[in-house]
């Protein structure tokens, strides 16, 4: 690009381009994995005066979605459990890590792609389970917008039990990126075996079984407010259409919805559940099994042992028990993971902070609160961008850094920052 004129104040003037601006470059020329091309279109459409469309930072992102929210809402997203130390841990325990950068490395393609039970995605990206993103897009089908997001980006999308839509149309919404289907194991175990039938038929790749939330943590935001969208009726799509759990009511759902509701109350959660449930939970199903929740190396070494595909580290964002951060779980998780795949979540907040869990050894990395702001901003658009900024950011921390592609990362690669 020839050089631009600058101003005394280092402000280019568009009065004073040598070139008028060039047209708006088509990000998809090279498909998805080129993401690296956004910031400069970002400056780019700049010259004709165009300012990104949404905010790009997840501080900046949240802050403009808690003024469109309903207050009460966007404190269930936004809150954690106790005194939100977890959650505030989740996010710093990236800072305590730096990426030490190599030169002359020809870095220019870079390949962010990733093997995962046997497919290949564009990205090392997936959406964590949200279970109220249903509520939190205007039309009240945000889980059909996450949906389409996935099917734009091919960044999978793992679909929440706890859905405005039932699994079958988010399904639909997916094209052909894959979805996985996260279940809640509810205490009646035939409901749990129609949900992950309907699962099979709609077509999801792989069931995530979520172990860390067969109750509610202690949510102090939530409690001062004394709500709980679900005991609303809100989100219970999955259940209410299930052929289970209708079965299991006097009244239909749509006759009696508080019955169905305090129904579905009853229903939710098994504290009962051990490792002696693995085996029903893996028959189950022919799918890719992960368990979601997973910290320790020893649970890592049971779910191995009991014949789970991947495991799933994560601390629920911080909403449920009070941990450490979820990072510092991290390498042992892999290390007894002995080569299963890895997803791990929980206070990812830049693409700095993906290439750190990759380095970490995670073979996908989660993201979730910020999709679930740019769905309150902009439906599908808004959950685009905010994947496009984290995978353009990823993408440039690893060339300029000189690493070509996830291979290349490993522990070594960071230092740790006191
Ligand atoms: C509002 C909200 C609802 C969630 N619902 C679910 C859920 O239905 N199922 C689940 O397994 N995890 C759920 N999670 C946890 C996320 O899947 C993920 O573990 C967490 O958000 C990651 O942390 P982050 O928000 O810091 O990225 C939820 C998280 C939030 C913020
Ligand atoms: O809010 C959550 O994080 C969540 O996963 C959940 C679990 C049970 C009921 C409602 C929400």
């Amino acid at each position: 690009m020839s050089a631009l004129p600058m101003t005394a104040t280092g402000k280019i003037l568009k009065r004073e381009l040598a070139h008028p601006p060039p047209a708006r470059l088509d990000l998809r020329r090279r498909n998805m994995p080129n993401f690296s091309d956004f910031n400069l279109n970002i400056y780019l459409n700049g010259l004709n005066g165009e300012k990104p469309r949404y905010p790009v930072t997840c501080g900046d992102l949240e802050a403009l979605a808690a003024e469109k929210l309903d207050p009460v809402l966007y404190d269930y997203v936004a809150g954690g459990a106790g005194d939100e130390a977890t959650q505030r841990g989740n996010v710093t325990a990236f800072e305590r890590w730096g990426i030490v950068p190599r030169m002359f490395s020809g870095a220019a393609e870079r390949d962010l792609s990733v093997e995962l039970f046997g497919r290949r995605y564009p990205t090392p990206l997936m959406m964590a389970p949200i279970g109220v993103v249903g509520i939190m897009h205007e039309s009240r089908h945000g889980d059909l917008e996450v949906a389409k997001a996935a099917a734009a980006t091919g960044v999978p999308m793992v679909a929440s039990t706890l859905t405005q839509d039932p699994m079958e149309d988010v399904a639909v919404a997916l094209g052909d990126t894959p979805g996985f289907y996260q279940l809640y194991t509810p205490n009646d175990r035939e409901l749990a075996e129609s949900f992950v039938r309907r699962a099979e038929a709609a077509g999801y790749a792989g069931i995530v079984v979520t172990l860390d939330t067969w109750s509610l943590g202690w949510r102090p935001r939530d409690l001062r407010h004394a709500s709980m969208p679900q005991l609303q009726g809100l989100c219970l799509a999955n259940y209410f259409s299930d052929p289970v759990f209708r079965s299991r009511l006097e009244k239909t759902p749509e006759k009696d919805p508080a019955a169905a509701t305090f129904a579905w109350a009853l229903t939710f959660g098994n504290p009962a559940l051990s490792w002696d449930d693995l085996a029903w939970l893996r028959g189950l199903t022919g799918l890719p099994l992960l368990l979601k929740g997973i910290c320790h190396p020893d649970d890592v070494r049971r779910a191995r042992d009991g014949g789970v595909d991947g495991i799933y580290c994560s601390n629920h964002g911080g909403r449920q028990a009070a941990s450490a951060p979820a990072l510092d779980f991290l390498p042992a998780v892999v290390a007894a993971a002995e080569g299963m795949p890895v997803i791990f979540d929980s206070g990812v907040r830049t693409g700095v902070d993906v290439v750190k869990a990759l380095a970490l050894g995670a073979t996908a990395v989660a993201v979730g609160r910020p999709y679930g702001w740019g769905i309150t901003l902009g439906g599908a658009a808004g959950a685009e961008h905010v994947l496009r900024c984290l995978l353009a950011e990823a993408d440039l921390t690893m060339g300029l850094n000189g690493y070509r592609s996830i291979a290349d990362l490993s522990p070594d690669v960071l230092v740790r920052v006191p």
